[in-house]
């Protein structure tokens, strides 16, 4: 189980982005954070997945603290996934730093041969962002933060991309957060949802 317990964060002082925050994501569940623009929503993801460290409150993977080496098992992944990869690197290489998906995972993710051999910044926004989601599901990831990620998408990949997730997470009980603005997706997503505002999390 992931926890994040009274989570409290500022970038400035005197500016709270969180205030004591509380949030728990089992294996398997689907969860979904919405909020205006600026709230600190990525800011949570980033917490959670430990990226930054919380000010007050603590982030534990079943009551103990992430690790600090080795593949992560919470995973966040960015709207913009050009700015995750190394541009010098070639798609392959991108898409097997941590582990090698099968045949059939790069086919559910709609991933195509031709990429592969690729520079990262020949491919459009929506192909290199389902390479890095596939690219962040070593068998040693159990939870995700999905931040915005199919923003960038046209509504049928949008559609085959959640579908693809929603399987994987399913075959391996992997618990998922979504961070979005859209409702109606998050609704579609996720039976349980909260509205991130003034630093705290209520249910919707
Ligand atoms: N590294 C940083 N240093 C200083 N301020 C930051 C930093 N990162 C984010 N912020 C500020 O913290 C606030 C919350 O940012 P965050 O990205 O978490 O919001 P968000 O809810 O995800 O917004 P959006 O929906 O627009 O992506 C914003 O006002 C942002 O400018």
């Amino acid at each position: 189980m992931l926890k994040a317990h009274q989570l409290s964060f500022q970038f400035s002082p005197g500016v709270p982005l969180l205030q004591a925050a509380s949030l728990t994501l089992s294996a398997g569940q689907w969860v979904g954070i919405s909020g205006d623009s600026g709230a600190g929503k990525s800011t949570l993801g980033k917490l959670l997945a430990g990226y930054l460290a919380p000010q007050a409150g603590s982030v534990t993977l079943d009551g103990a603290a992430l690790p600090k080496s080795g593949v992560q098992p919470v995973q966040w992944l960015p709207q913009s996934p050009e700015l995750a990869v190394n541009p010098r690197w070639r798609v392959a290489k991108i898409l097997r730093e941590a582990w090698t998906p099968s045949n059939a995972q790069c086919q559910a993710f709609g991933l195509q041969e031709k990429w592969l051999s690729r520079l990262p910044q020949s491919l459009s926004g929506g192909e290199l962002q389902r390479v890095c989601v596939l690219r962040a599901l070593a068998p040693e990831v159990r939870f995700l933060v999905a931040d915005e990620i199919s923003t960038m998408l046209d509504p049928i990949t949008q559609v085959e991309l959640w579908q693809a997730l929603k399987q994987e997470a399913a075959q391996r009980q992997l618990g998922v957060l979504v961070i979005s603005h859209d409702s109606a997706l998050l609704e579609r997503l996720c039976p349980q949802r909260f509205h991130l505002s003034g630093g705290q999390l209520t249910p919707w």
